[in-house]
């Protein structure tokens, strides 16, 4: 034994465990990976501290390691104190932060080598004799690459040319060398587009900063070129060698946004969203910890990426919920990024239409700099908005004469129109005329779902699924009706209203394979799809010219929900959607289909915008106290006995009480608002303070205790701080 190392595992146990090495400590690196044998199962763990004492048993009776796998460290020092700071902020186990942090083949013990394969260069040798004519385009091709072209380039290119490549080899005009394989550069760059003086300003004024922590909130309207401020931004920072991360939703929008980045930008741009597969992943990580990746864009956990240049982070649609991870590690990967941009002291660009309300709280605080684009780009206008009161909607499809009069005009004129329902399925509600009876799910406190393309009834909380009945189970009546519509009633009412005019669904059940979004967005963009229908996947981001026309269908209940959340959402999901229209030279039209028209909140949205609606809402926040201006913390538990639930949150509580501070509230524990959730019965209790610093030190104090409790081990518990969700 010649060290010990104090090792970090990936378990849900809050501390380090101690390993010896026969190597001297000055041969270890903090942020090295090791495999061990802990609780008799051999897993990978990550070096954190090099020491020669253990205070853990006696030092006779530490394990040694299995197996160094790492010669140096394979975690930057500055990912590591994220990380740190992650587990501390989210009282999470450091083992599982790690784990949430790194790509899957790291996590588990493979390799930490790049990938390579074979890159070709010109030599200075000029031919003495008459080439073929693939050789030539080969020898052409390569003119234009100084650092050289690799195999999979001249595949994409020119098809399959390795036999000329050989000859060319043999000839002495080319050589080969292996290097990292990199991701394929597109070979059809547009570069012309210029400035708008809003954008250019908002680009000077980020880049004044470019060299220290700086946060800024980009909030410019749909439409208004924030993805080319983004371009031009990266371009400034990659002249600057420097590396740009960009994070962007989690909605299938990579594909489009990446296009636009790749054809603009002539670097290497790696991709790490959830269709990248885990080698594609791994390699990317790995780019982008060498420095050989110059952009970096990808969805939430993509945050967690080493950078060895760092010049600027990017988050596109900041307000989206996407950025919150639901489970496990509940971190916010927009908090993850400031964490990050101060400790790489770079600045960060946050940019929405819709800003959330704990940005745009920053800003009234002065911490984050706000920068507006109020101009839709080119010659785009923003679409004219009116309500239609629901009750003139027919009862047999749902929509009033208005909206189908207007789907008909805007079809006429050879345009496109975007139905925006955000409900999949078929209806909500299947019920018994007779005797009232409707599907309930047996294992959550939920309706079922009809799905009828698939013939059955789906729970969209668990995944439950059942055939689709069609005589009533209580009664065995016939006369089963379902209720209210999904996007499949929308889609197949519009089809009948329609005939000729093709009409697509875009939802979570139609975009589900693989590439099965793009292709979507692909017939939508040649215009083959004419009415378009779909939930919040078909509201955001998209950049489709010929939709003239958005109309909403039944969002009214956002209006009456127990979430305090739900009106931001709301407004947030109709100012997206509005978005999509108008967007090209031909201006646009919405129409909003609500059992309310009078309801202030529509007139405000209608009349003010979201920029007002947003600093009311964020009023009413600081009236009423509620996040973001006091921090939150939720400690949920969950078990099939629905006391156990509640009693183990109660002896949290009572423990959190023996030593409370006057400043944080301690609320419930109370049911979840969906108590019964595939079959486990939920409760939660809530933790609120004024200031962030006596809540996490209430829960510092606590933690260790209440996770020994005997009810700890029997409940599914967790600790959510910032909760995004509270139903
Ligand atoms: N300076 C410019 N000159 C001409 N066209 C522009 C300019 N800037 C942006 N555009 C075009 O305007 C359209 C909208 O731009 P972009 O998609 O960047 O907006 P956005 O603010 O990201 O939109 P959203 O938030 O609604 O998704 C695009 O088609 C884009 O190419
Ligand atoms: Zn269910």
């Amino acid at each position: 034994m010649t060290c010990i190392l104090h090792i970090s595992v990936p378990c849900p146990l809050r501390q380090l465990f101690d390993y010896t090495s026969d190597l001297p400590a000055s041969q270890w690196e903090i942020g090295t990976r090791v495999k061990i044998n802990f609780a008799n199962r051999l897993c990978i763990g990550i070096v954190m501290k090099i020491s020669e004492i253990t205070d853990q048993v006696e030092i006779t009776k530490l394990k040694a390691i299995e197996e160094r796998l790492d010669d140096s460290k394979l975690i930057p020092d500055e990912l590591i104190q994220t990380l740190l700071w992650v587990s501390r902020y989210y009282h999470h186990p450091l083992g599982e932060c790690f784990q949430t942090a790194l790509p899957k083949l790291l996590r588990t013990g493979k390799p930490a080598e790049l990938d390579t394969e074979s890159w070709w260069f010109r030599t200075e040798k000029t031919a003495d004799k008459k080439i073929g004519s693939k050789q030539q385009q080969c020898l052409d091709l390569l003119e234009d690459y100084v650092d050289g072209i690799s195999q999979s380039m001249f595949k994409q290119y020119l098809g399959n040319v390795s036999s000329s490549l050989k000859s060319l080899e043999t000839a002495g005009l080319i050589s080969q060398q292996q290097k990292a394989k990199l991701p394929i550069p597109s070979n059809e760059l547009n570069l012309d587009l210029t400035l708008n003086q809003q954008q250019q300003n908002i680009v000077n004024s980020v880049w004044e900063k470019h060299d220290h922590f700086q946060p800024f909130l980009l909030e410019g309207i749909t439409g208004s070129g924030k993805t080319e401020v983004y371009i031009e931004l990266t371009e400034r920072a990659l002249k600057a060698n420097k590396q740009v991360l960009i994070l962007i939703p989690e909605i299938g929008l990579t594909g489009q946004f990446v296009d636009r980045f790749k054809k603009r930008l002539n670097t290497t741009i790696v991709i790490l969203n959830s269709s990248v597969s885990d080698k594609e992943r791994k390699q990317a990580w790995l780019l982008a910890k060498a420095g050989l990746a110059n952009v970096i864009i990808g969805t939430r956990s993509a945050v967690f990426t080493p950078l060895i240049n760092p010049g600027l982070i990017i988050i596109d649609e900041e307000h989206d919920s996407s950025y919150k991870q639901q489970d496990g590690l509940r971190y916010h990967a927009r908090n993850v990024a400031l964490i990050r941009a101060q400790k790489y002291d770079i600045p960060i660009v946050m940019g929405s239409a819709t800003p959330s309300l704990e940005s745009l709280y920053q800003v009234k605080l002065k911490r984050f700099q706000l920068l507006e684009l109020t101009q839709r780009a080119g010659s785009a206008q923003l679409p004219a908005v009116r309500l239609v009161d629901n009750s003139q909607a027919n009862p047999e499809h749902g929509f009033s004469d208005i909206l189908l009069k207007a789907i008909k005009k805007h079809l006429d004129a050879g345009n496109q129109v975007i139905l925006f329902i955000n409900r999949r399925g078929y209806a909500p509600v299947l019920m018994c005329h007779d005797c009232g009876w409707q599907a309930k799910c047996k294992h959550c406190d939920a309706r079922m779902v009809v799905h009828q393309h698939r013939n059955i009834l789906f729970c969209h909380h668990c995944g439950f699924i059942q055939r689709l009945v069609e005589e009533c189970p209580e009664c065995e009546s016939k006369s089963l009706k379902s209720y209210g519509a999904g996007t499949e009633k929308v889609e197949q009412h519009l089809q009948k209203l329609f005939p000729e005019t093709p009409v697509i669904r875009v939802d979570r059940d139609t975009t589900q394979r693989v590439n099965a979004f793009s292709d979507l967005v692909a017939d939508i963009k040649q215009g083959e799809a004419r009415i378009l229908v779909g939930t919040q996947m078909l509201a955001k981001g998209h950049d489709f010219h010929d939709v003239t026309l958005v109309g909403v269908l039944d969002t009214d209940q956002g209006l009456y929900s127990a979430d305090f959340r739900a009106t931001e959402n709301l407004a947030q999901m109709i100012t997206q959607v509005t978005g999509r229209a108008g967007r090209g030279d031909k201006s646009g039209e919405v129409l909003i289909q609500t059992e309310q028209p009078e309801h202030f909140f529509w007139k405000n949205l209608i009349k003010n915008g979201y920029k007002k609606t947003a600093e009311s809402l964020l009023e009413e926040r600081i009236d009423m106290e509620l996040p973001p201006v006091s921090n939150w913390a939720v400690i949920r538990a969950e078990s099939t006995d629905r006391e156990e639930a509640t009693a183990f949150l109660q002896e949290f509580s009572a423990q959190c009480h023996q030593q409370a501070s006057e400043d944080v509230l301690i609320l419930g524990p109370v049911p979840a608002i969906m108590e019964k959730k595939g079959g486990r019965f939920r409760a939660q209790l809530l933790l609120s303070s004024a200031q962030r610093k006596p809540l996490h030190q209430l829960l510092d104090r606590h933690i260790s205790v209440i996770s020994r409790h005997k009810l700890a081990r029997k409940v599914r518990w967790s600790i959510d701080i910032d909760p995004v969700d509270l139903l």
